[in-house]
């Protein structure tokens, strides 16, 4: 059977650009088109010219894509000519290669939101579509609130699919413009819609509103629709859109989609899809969604240990499809969830090999799970987790001791006469016997702490020098006045590599502090110091 084309329309720059909290600068959206390209989507919504400075000066100077560079935008006013409206004009001028135009296929908006006749509405359909394909344009409609208009007057709702067919539109996009509609609801619309319009020119926009966007995208193809709108990382109006990241790697990995249709991307761009779409959260100064199916970073880890000992089995017991084919990667995690299929197969990450009969095992088990009841947390915390492994196996050198440390916090006025917090930290540490002592200074405990205890530590100051503090997060586990404190510090150096550490006290400073010497050792282990003197 030979597959049938499925054409991917993204509308990140456009749709997306109306999420709550996202404002794209013109380079976001060059490096955002660019992105997409390399994916393989079939058509890149630039977004609106003619509405606001930014989209007008990216079509001035269109990207040179694979892909359809598409302009967004109204179809003509009620009471103007297609001649003589200056946005549908700002729309033809535009250096795309195809224009998307919003209409209303719902005869409630056509009288309360345009306040015109049905009539006059489906003549400025017809008007603006003819005009586009006269400048050369492709042209689609997406045909707003498509399935209320539907169940309110689907005569009306397809007279404006079909004036914009007749006018010369290449596709007629349906859009579940406020999200409510369901999947069932979906198939059974696009299914009869797909009678009076052959289905390789329909496509669906869906809001996710009741989480269901993907699933109606899906519905939607099922039922005859050949293109998909989306976004990346589903953002969009409100709840935003149909995720492509989502929807790509289920169209190309699920059986019922990848044997009937095949899309533009590639199976190696696929690979690189876990990185794209990371890297989008990246340009939203936003943390990935941990939980995003395919692509998160718990999208293929597993705590529970009756999960994990048949994962290292064989991984297809509990992934769906394997994780490199999206490009991320399988985690399986030691916490108090875990047995000790969990542990060896971490510790066969960090290159320590040991067997499932090994009594030390156990202890190091009882270990985790005591800690965890005290508030530790292993799974985000690998390299504190890696000391403890090793120290139970007996293979972590003893690098040095502390002695002691003492925090101040002061506010004062300083030379110039601003009120100012300052912290000093004074740590002592023992190192091949040898008592040093060190002074930092921070505009915070922590800071001032790391300060100090990195200033001097004898023979292994030496492998600190690209040592830095990434992040640092704290949490309170109960919400009393005797709270415990959880610590999670990021620490990264020169190599580019980045570990976490965690330490918990009642206290907020010595949990810090506990962290900040695991990040030391593990820095120190890693890079092959030598054990010091007793
Ligand atoms: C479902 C969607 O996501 S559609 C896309 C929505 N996206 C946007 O609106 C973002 C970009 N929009 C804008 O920057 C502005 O709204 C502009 C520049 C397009 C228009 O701004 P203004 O001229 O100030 O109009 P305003 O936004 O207040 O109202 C929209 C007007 O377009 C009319 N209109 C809305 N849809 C259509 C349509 N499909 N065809 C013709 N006219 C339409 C409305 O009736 C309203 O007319 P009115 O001013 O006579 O009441
Ligand atoms: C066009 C569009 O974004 C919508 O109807 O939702």
């Amino acid at each position: 059977m030979t597959a049938e084309r499925l054409y991917l329309f993204d509308t990140t720059l456009r749709d997306g650009a109306q999420t709550p909290g996202i404002d794209f600068s013109l380079e976001d959206k060059r490096h955002v088109a660019a992105m997409l390209d390399g994916l393989g989507i079939d058509y890149v919504e630039g977004g609106y010219p003619g509405a606001n400075p930014t989209d007008t000066a990216f079509f001035a100077d269109a990207p040179a894509l694979d892909a359809r560079f598409t302009a967004f935008g109204m179809t003509k006013r009620a009471g103007r000519s297609a001649d003589n409206d200056p946005g549908l004009r700002a729309l033809l001028e535009a250096d795309a290669d195809a224009v998307c135009f919003v209409a209303k296929s719902w005869d409630y908006h056509v009288r309360v939101a345009l306040a015109t006749s049905n009539e006059e509405n489906l003549e400025g359909i017809a008007q603006s579509v003819a005009a586009a394909c006269a400048a050369g344009k492709e042209v689609l409609l997406d045909c707003e609130h498509f399935f209320d208009g539907y169940k309110a007057n689907p005569d009306y709702a397809l007279a404006c699919a079909k004036a914009a067919l007749e006018a010369g539109a290449r596709w007629i996009v349906l859009c579940d413009t406020n999200g409510g509609t369901l999947p069932h609801e979906i198939s059974a619309i696009v299914a009869e819609v797909a009678r009076h319009v052959p289905g390789e020119r329909l496509g669906i926009h869906a809001h996710d509103d009741t989480g269901n966007a993907v699933a109606n995208s899906l519905a939607a193809v099922r039922a005859g629709a050949r293109q998909i709108q989306g976004t990346l990382n589903g953002i969009g109006e409100r709840c935003g859109n149909a995720n492509l990241v989502t929807l790509i790697p289920t169209l190309l990995l699920k059986e019922e989609f990848a044997s009937r249709f095949e899309t533009g991307v590639t199976d190696e761009a696929l690979a690189g899809l876990t990185h794209l779409s990371r890297g989008f959260d990246e340009i939203l100064n936003r943390a990935p969604d941990r939980q995003a199916p395919y692509v998160g970073d718990s999208a293929f880890a597993t705590k529970a240990g009756i999960h994990a000992s048949a994962i290292v089995k064989e991984p297809e017991t509990y992934e769906h499809v394997p994780p490199e084919t999206v490009g991320n990667r399988r985690r399986v995690m030691v916490s108090d969830q875990g047995g000790r299929s969990n542990l060896i197969a971490e510790l066969h990450r960090i290159g320590l090999e040991v067997d499932k009969a090994d009594t030390r095992l156990d202890g190091l088990l009882r270990e985790v799970k005591r800690r965890e009841a005290e508030g530790y947390a292993y799974e985000g915390a690998d390299a504190s987790f890696e000391l403890l492994a090793r120290r139970a196996l007996g293979s972590v050198p003893h690098f040095f001791d502390v002695d002691s440390f003492r925090v101040m916090v002061e506010r004062r006025h300083n030379a110039v006469g601003d009120l100012v917090t300052i912290s000093e930290a004074t740590v002592k540490v023992r190192v091949d016997g040898e008592l040093l002592m060190s002074v930092g200074e921070g505009n915070g405990p922590v800071n001032a702490l790391d300060m100090a205890l990195r200033k001097d530590l004898g023979r292994y100051s030496p492998y600190l020098s690209g040592l830095e503090l990434v992040d640092f997060k704290v949490r309170i586990l109960n919400g009393t006045t005797a709270a415990t404190t959880r610590v999670l510090v990021e620490s990264a150096d020169e190599t580019g590599e980045r570990w976490f550490t965690v330490g918990v006290s009642p206290n907020i400073v010595d949990a810090s502090f506990q962290a900040l010497i695991d990040s030391i050792t593990y820095k120190l282990l890693k890079a092959g110091a030598p054990a010091g003197a007793p």
